[in-house]
């Protein structure tokens, strides 16, 4: 199997918190690794480390064979990893715009630049939306915006941060291909969803965290009958997991 990152010993904690402990797993070449847990189980500090907003006490994180954890988030960002945030804050600019701003350091020529971000947006299925403001448009067509930015990095890797999330449940049907779709292009994802059956849908793999720990990884079935998973989300303790 071929591994695109590898996340070893992991771990950050905030003063006495244990906000991401000693965690470790792999994200395979082109799969949908879905990533789940309850609230301040460690799933966005994760995503801050990877991406390196956060620095990391100890472990290591490789993309493609090369340790990231010294490497500053643009670095990262040039190596291919790409992200979303959960809050969605796209500028105060058209959406055409908004997808070239990070577009322009990864091409050469602002002709090229222009001609890729159309690309994206119409792989988003936004391009009708090119000229208009984001303030005018739903959080769903917002949440696609934040998903056109991040592929304007190129990444390998993209980290999506709830992209269904605030959606009702005509929008989730609506955008939850999407996932799928960038995944076809050529890129692997990794993404955190409290949306289970959306989640479950459409994950190849799914990991589970509870208090700062990976409790689960395997396939939606496998972590779905897990005691360990079933006992976090009923906020029981359980001393065997
Ligand atoms: N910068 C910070 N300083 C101190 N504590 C933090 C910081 N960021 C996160 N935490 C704490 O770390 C823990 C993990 O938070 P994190 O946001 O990673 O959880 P999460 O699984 O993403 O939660 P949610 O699903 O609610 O977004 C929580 O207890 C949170 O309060």
């Amino acid at each position: 199997m071929d591994n695109l990152l590898v996340v070893k010993d992991l771990t950050k904690n905030f003063g006495g918190l244990a906000a991401v402990s000693e965690v470790s797993f792999e994200v395979r070449r082109g799969e949908i690794l879905g990533l789940i847990g309850p609230n301040g189980a460690g799933k966005t500090t994760l995503f801050n480390l990877i991406s390196g907003l956060l620095a990391s006490d100890r472990g290591s994180i490789t993309l493609e064979g090369e340790e990231l954890s010294k490497k500053p988030p643009y670095k990262r960002s040039a190596m291919g990893v790409g992200r979303t945030f959960q809050v969605v804050r796209p500028f105060d600019m058209t959406v055409l715009e908004n997808v070239m701003v990070p577009i322009f350091a990864h091409y050469k020529t602002a002709k090229e630049a222009r001609q890729k971000a159309h690309e994206i947006l119409e792989m988003v299925k936004i391009s009708h939306l090119a000229e208009k403001m984001p303030a005018n448009l739903t959080l769903a067509q917002r949440k696609r915006i934040e998903v056109a930015r991040a592929l304007a990095t190129k990444p390998k890797l993209l980290l999506l941060d709830e992209v269904l999330a605030g959606l009702n449940p005509s929008e989730v049907a609506e955008n939850l291909p999407l996932i799928r779709q960038v995944r076809d292009s050529g890129v692997t994802i990794l993404f955190i969803e409290h949306l289970m059956d959306a989640m479950m849908a459409i994950s190849e793999r799914v990991l589970v965290m509870d208090q700062g720990a990976l409790i689960a990884c395997g396939t939606p079935d496998e972590v779905t009958s897990d005691q360990c998973v079933i006992t976090a989300y009923l906020g029981e303790e359980a001393p065997e997991c």
